[in-house]
């Protein structure tokens, strides 16, 4: 059954006064991001999004998630249409976003009291979801007391503690070190093989993006379309060491075949733009 459907979405944001970019060889203050995205998810699936920078996958993340208004098109989840914030998606960002003056178990506990769950009840679910991310005995530590990849296991404990539908990971590994990060993917698919929550994950990390998804969609330069789907029949639950497999470097080769010439366009877009913007 399909969980969330996009149907030809399109972004294009307007510039300030004075600023502009060029499309089409053309200076312009109106940036067109998305240009008619069509994706459907399925319940429970997990999909990542890779595409050169700037085309448009946060801003689509957003949009899924309610945070941004497309300029056309529309996205439903189950049947509902998006059109704000909904309690039911949850959202992990590259940054941390965790308030300075709570504490691990605060932190988490925040998520469910804005829902309104009791206060015994938040408790008991905060600290099962700082144990499932490896945190217990780290309830009362403040976010400056912990490394980068704990404050993220903090993040994705919150988003999650609440149950969503649909979690939307914007990048949320990017700033780790590469032990930490493939530590938290697998740790990220182990909790999510128990939970099946409907995962949309942005990534730059073509192995990543492979590692953790049922399909992979790898999106043009900007402004960005669906290019490719690339379905992931690799077994699990998977170990890292499928990395190394003749398998995995098929599917790595093929998401990198459907993204280089779209890399090589963002470039020379960027080389363009920069030359004429103010
Ligand atoms: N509020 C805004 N006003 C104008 N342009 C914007 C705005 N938000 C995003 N953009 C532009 O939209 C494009 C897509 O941005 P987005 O952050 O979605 O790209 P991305 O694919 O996630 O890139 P990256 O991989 O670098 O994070 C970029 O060119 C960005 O500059």
């Amino acid at each position: 059954m399909d969980r969330i459907t996009i149907s030809d979405v399109r972004k294009t944001f307007q510039l300030h006064s004075g600023q502009s970019i060029v499309v089409e060889g053309k200076p312009t203050d109106r940036v067109p991001v998305l240009a008619g995205v069509d994706l459907t998810i399925r319940r429970g699936e997990f999909v990542t999004l890779v595409g050169p920078s700037g085309s448009g996958k946060s801003v689509l993340l957003d949009i899924i998630g309610g945070l941004t208004q497309a300029t056309s098109g529309r996205t439903w989840i189950d049947r509902t249409l998006v059109t704000q914030p909904d309690a039911k998606v949850g959202y992990v960002f590259q940054q941390y976003a965790l308030f300075p003056w709570r504490n691990a178990l605060e932190n988490v506990e925040y998520a469910l009291e804005v829902r309104g769950v009791p206060r015994l009840e938040r408790r008991e679910r905060a600290r099962h979801f700082l144990t499932l991310f490896g945190l217990k005995g780290f309830e009362d530590r403040y976010p400056s007391q912990l490394s980068g990849g704990m404050q993220q296991r903090v993040a994705i404990a919150r988003a999650l503690s609440t149950d969503p539908e649909v979690l939307l990971m914007d990048e949320p590994f990017a700033a780790l070190d590469a032990q930490t990060r493939d530590l938290l993917q697998s740790e990220l698919l182990r909790i999510w093989e128990q939970i099946n929550t409907t995962v949309v994950f942005v990534t730059h990390a073509i192995d990543e993006a492979i590692y953790l998804a049922d399909r992979v969609v790898v999106m043009t330069a900007r402004p960005g379309l669906v290019k490719e789907i690339v379905e992931i029949d690799l077994p699990r639950p998977r170990d890292l060491d499928l990395r190394n497999s003749p398998e995995f470097n098929h599917y790595r080769q093929q998401v990198w075949e459907a993204l280089r010439d779209e890399v090589t366009r963002a470039q020379q877009d960027w080389a363009l733009s920069a030359s004429y913007a103010n």
